[in-house]
């Protein structure tokens, strides 16, 4: 379905965040969070009821922002140029309804944090990376189907609230959200990395807890004092 012809401004933004998901989506490659066509990147379209993700099932190699399909907060498509969106676009679409402050949502198949995952079982927070970009364990959310919004549902009801902009969804692997797609890009990179120093270390014996007072405090250094100034750690 091809709906109302966007605004000069809007098609702008659009255009914009097409190239940025293009870009984000060999990401996911670059630091072998994916294989094959698994796992998926979309945006919000700031000031629009609209996002933008992934085409289903298109090969990473083949993903072009011309590719990328634009869809309404239902999850049906505005602008698809003729490909289907994600398979998880109910799942994000749920998301972009019921978090107004998520622009950005990353599903991977990376291998330590779906090993944790198909365990069922949080990361605990035993290391200070995980303290900064976390600020927590990362949660595990409920088992849901692919294909509705089942998948939403179960991000929301595990992430509100939570310091986490991950969770870790039963038997399936990592999705991550953050203010715009590249901070939930960068989280599903620290996702893994600490998925599988964490996993390394139970391996060796037990992980030592951090007190959660140092938890706290190094998630706001992190957050607020972190990188050069005017710049956020996103
Ligand atoms: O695991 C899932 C479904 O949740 C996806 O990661 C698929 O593996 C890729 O689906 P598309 O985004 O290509 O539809």
């Amino acid at each position: 379905m091809n709906a109302e012809p966007l605004s000069p401004d809007a098609a702008t933004v659009v255009a914009a965040l097409r190239e940025e998901l293009s870009e984000l989506h060999q990401e996911l490659v670059r630091y072998d969070l994916v294989v094959w066509t698994g796992g998926n990147v979309s945006g919000r379209v700031p000031g629009q009821d609209l996002f933008v993700i992934k085409p289903s099932g298109v090969p990473y190699e083949r993903l072009t922002p011309q590719s990328m399909v634009v869809c309404d907060l239902e999850g049906r498509v505005v602008d698809g140029g003729g490909l289907k969106p994600s398979s998880d676009t109910a799942a994000h679409a749920y998301v972009y309804r019921h978090m107004p402050e998520v622009g950005g949502i990353v599903h991977t198949h990376s291998t330590y944090a779906c090993a944790w995952a198909a365990r069922g079982e949080p990361v605990p927070c035993v290391l200070t990376a995980m303290a900064d970009e976390f600020g927590a364990e990362i949660p595990v959310g409920p088992f849901a189907v692919i294909g509705d919004d089942s998948i939403g549902r179960g991000i929301v009801e595990t992430l509100t609230g939570h310091r986490s902009p991950a969770v870790l969804m039963r038997n399936h692997g990592p999705f991550t959200i953050g203010p715009g797609p590249r901070a939930a890009v960068k989280a599903a990179v620290m996702c893994e990395d600490v998925a599988r120093s964490v996993h390394i270390s139970h391996q060796l014996g037990r992980p030592l807890p951090i007190d959660p007072e140092a938890v706290d405090r190094l998630h706001h250094r992190y957050r607020h004092a972190y990188g050069q100034p005017g710049t956020s750690a996103q």
